[in-house]
């Protein structure tokens, strides 16, 4: 096991150069969550402040509900989900602000039929002046080398452009945190190493659910979710060890 924020992998400059802003602090006090009066995640208590933490498991041990509690898409029935000290429930416009979620189906995600629409709609409702808004959207898509589809329509994308799209149209809102959940489970292999390596390019810090183990090379902590608990919590390589060992 490891405390939060014993991180040693070299943090990454941001394109200006200097040192991104400190990832911020997610707090889980006592969380639990119920569907339909099963249990889903129990007590579930954590702080997350590394850069890039995992988060593994069996089908249906509870990965998705956790991703969710940490931008107020799920609330917690018992306990607390903080972010920065914002409550997800209490404080959920600014936690989603910061909080960026990307779904593992993008399809869920994308609602314009134009990329560029897409995005912008995205900052306008974040209040951005109009102004500002084109050139962050294309700067979004220069960012995962895809300008190129900015006036496309997006339900005509493949699979791998259309994640591509919903990271960037994330992207531009410029979260503090994204979380991922199963990003690659639709992707070939040319379209999951993309997205790996804009994950590994991210300034901002990233909480990935996922079943692709070698994904998480590389990554600060991993959790391994297992019955509505949080079984074990280290290192990739001792992380993914246990969960090979006692969950297969
Ligand atoms: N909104 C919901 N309503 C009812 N049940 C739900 C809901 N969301 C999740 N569940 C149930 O909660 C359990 C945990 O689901 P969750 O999606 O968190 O698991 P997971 O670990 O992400 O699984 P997988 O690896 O298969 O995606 C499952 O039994 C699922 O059916």
């Amino acid at each position: 096991m490891r405390a939060a924020g014993d991180s040693t992998t070299p943090v990454p400059e941001s394109a200006a150069g200097s040192p991104p802003a400190p990832a911020p602090v997610i707090e889980l006090d006592g969380v639990s969550v119920s569907f339909d009066g099963r249990p889903v995640l129990r007590e579930v208590s954590l702080r997350l402040a590394e850069r890039r933490i995992g988060v593994i498991g069996q089908n249906g041990s509870g990965k998705s509900t956790l991703a969710r509690l940490l931008n107020g898409l799920v609330l917690p029935d018992e306990g607390s989900v903080r972010v920065d000290g914002l409550d997800t429930g209490k404080d959920a416009r600014r936690v989603r602000a910061r909080v960026g979620f990307v779904f593992q189906n993008p399809d869920n995600q994308i609602v314009f039929p134009i990329v560029s629409e897409d995005m912008a709609f995205g900052l306008k409702n974040l209040g951005v002046p109009k102004r500002e808004i084109p050139g962050r959207v294309t700067a979004a898509l220069g960012e995962f080398g895809i300008g190129h589809l900015a006036e496309r329509q997006a339900h005509l994308l493949s699979g791998g452009e259309k994640q591509l799209v919903a990271l960037a149209a994330v992207m531009v809102m410029r979260p503090s945190v994204v979380v991922f959940d199963e990003p690659t489970t639709l992707l070939d292999l040319r379209n999951r190493n993309l997205i790996r390596d804009a994950v590994a390019r991210m300034e901002q810090s990233a909480v990935m659910v996922t079943h692709d183990l070698d994904l998480l090379a590389g990554f600060d902590r991993v959790l391994v979710v297992h019955e509505g608990r949080i079984a074990y919590d280290a290192d990739p390589a001792s992380a993914v060890g246990w969960y090979r060992e006692h969950c297969s």
